[in-house]
């Protein structure tokens, strides 16, 4: 919808209504800097009319059968699926990712959340126990738990939105979705496919806004029994203290600094383009990229000039362009961020081998003031800087060597984070052997980022509580109760 200026103007959904709101915050066009939609800047009136919503839709819904739900969650699919070009382009606009990720990746994503969970719900069993010695039998059963707080990040806007929605409504609990600020667009073009895919008012409401305003009217409302959260370390930790005095429940996905191992007899010709990818995909901007590469001495050398090639080989360019492999960050703040870090490894007397401030960046005249930035690797670097410690979320990786398999698992945990690493051997008694070590909520071997949704999602330590996928899924978004029946 056309709003002041002509641009784009987001509206809240509420109880099956677009509702416009009292005050707007701008939203960036991360290609060009320029603002290009206005977002409402929610709080707790929409929050509370959002939970009077969902409130009302939750008895209806949760009565509903499985397969009833599952129909309405195959048909937002189909929809989903339908306008496949227009999310795709209106989610690279948004977030600056390359048109071509947005098209492969994050919105056939977002309709495999729907058509995943659809089928998933129908084929729960409950457990069930005998005490013959007592006459007793004893049996579980689930049920919804009430209105879900989903909230999410701005890395894979719809695609993680929708890894939240999907489950919660299949299993019959009605929710109130926060997007991020800074990518709001297409959750709000979801909203406009709800009626005709047969989700009934209520069932997914959304409200737009910020994280202190309406993130933390939300969470902390009494009424909302369980927060999905997916974001960094910092805010969950302000979520866990706000949802503490309701005992509510939580499932916390936050923040990594993922290593690659790297051991002397890897497939180099796959282990490369690899690990490009999972360093620099979506500028780096993904939780389970890699930001630490350790290489066992022996090939160090041949692996740092040919992964640098390779790196400079990744084509920085608009989003909108198909050849792209890397388009813009998301924010002139997080950018500066991100380049905060290469000063500091620069002040440490670490080596850049390629990117910012050693590359020149070419942008089109119109896109001198977008969040760009080349990969950037680091060398010469200590495992204590800050560099090999903290999250950075761009397009930056470390790379050091290593000796020992011994030695490379410790300084592989040597982290406060434990969300994903990936492992690079020909020897298959190694990469179970050093998987089974590495704390790390997922370890890929041979391959990065190959999805089955149907296992556990999630970090240990720093890097969250809870999981999610089928089983752990479902059973976040129910409550179990045991009956013992005497006969
Ligand atoms: N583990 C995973 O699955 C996963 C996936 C994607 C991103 N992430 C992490 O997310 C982070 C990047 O995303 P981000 O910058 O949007 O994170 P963020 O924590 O700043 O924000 C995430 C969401 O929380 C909201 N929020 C912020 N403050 C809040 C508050 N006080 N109360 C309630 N809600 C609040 C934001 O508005 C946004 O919707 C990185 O740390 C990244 O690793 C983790
Ligand atoms: N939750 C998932 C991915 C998270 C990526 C973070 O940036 C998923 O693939 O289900």
């Amino acid at each position: 919808m056309a709003g002041r200026g002509g641009l784009l103007m987001l509206e809240n959904f509420i109880g099956g209504k677009f509702l416009p709101c009292s005050s707007y915050l701008d939203s960036y066009d991360p290609s060009t800097g320029e603002v290009y939609c206005h977002v409402p800047n929610s709080g707790k009136e929409e929050v509370e009319a959002a939970v009077e919503a969902a409130r009302a839709a939750f008895p209806g819904w949760s009565s509903r059968s499985p397969q009833e739900r599952s129909q309405v969650l195959q048909r937002l699919a189909d929809l989903l699926e339908q306008s496949l070009e227009e999310l795709a382009q209106a989610e690279s606009k948004d977030q600056g990712k390359t048109i071509t990720l947005a098209r492969t990746m994050d919105i056939p994503r977002a309709v495999h959340n729907f058509r995943f969970f659809a089928s998933s719900i129908l084929h729960h069993t409950s457990e069930c126990t005998q005490m013959d010695h007592l006459g007793c039998l004893h049996y579980t059963v689930r049920a919804p738990v009430g209105i879900a707080a989903l909230i999410s990040p701005w890395n894979l806007p719809l695609y993680l939105l929708t890894w939240k929605i999907a489950p919660a409504i299949a299993a019959g609990n009605t929710v109130i979705a926060k997007p991020s600020e800074l990518t709001s667009v297409t959750a709000w073009m979801m909203c406009r496919l709800l009626e005709k895919a047969g989700v009934p008012p209520g069932v997914v409401n959304i409200v737009f806004g910020t994280g202190p305003r309406v993130g933390e009217a939300l969470v902390s409302h009494p009424e909302v029994p369980l927060i999905s959260f997916t974001g960094s370390q910092p805010t969950a930790e302000r979520i866990t203290q706000l949802s503490a005095p309701y005992c509510k429940k939580l499932s916390l996905e936050l923040g990594g600094k993922n290593p690659a191992i790297i051991f002397e007899d890897a497939n180099l010709a796959e282990c490369i383009p690899t690990t490009v990818r999972s360093s620099f995909a979506n500028q780096g901007e993904i939780c389970l990229c890699t930001s630490r590469i350790f290489v066992q001495r022996s090939i160090y050398s041949e692996f740092l000039k040919r992964f640098v090639e390779a790196a400079r080989m990744w084509k920085v360019g608009i989003p909108s362009d198909p050849s792209a492999d890397m388009g813009a960050l998301i924010s002139k703040a997080h950018l500066e961020k991100v380049r905060s870090y290469i000063k500091k490894a620069r002040m440490e007397g670490a080596q850049i081998l390629c990117g910012e401030g050693v590359d020149k960046l070419n942008l089109p005249p119109r896109n001198q003031a977008g969040y760009f930035m080349l990969p950037t690797v680091i060398t010469d670097v200590k495992d204590e800087s800050c560099c090999m410690k903290e999250e950075i979320f761009g397009p930056v990786t470390c790379v050091v060597p290593f000796d020992s398999e011994e030695e490379v698992i410790q300084r592989a945990n040597n982290v406060k984070y434990g969300l994903a690493a990936t492992v690079w051997s020909g020897n298959v008694g190694r990469v179970h052997r050093v998987a089974k070590k590495l704390q790390s909520g997922l370890v890929w071997t041979n391959c990065w980022l190959i999805r089955e949704l149907n296992l556990p999602f999630g970090g240990m330590k720093s890097s969250g509580v809870g999981r999610e996928g089928a089983k752990d899924s479902y059973e976040f978004f129910t409550e179990v109760k045991t009956i013992t029946v005497k006969h």
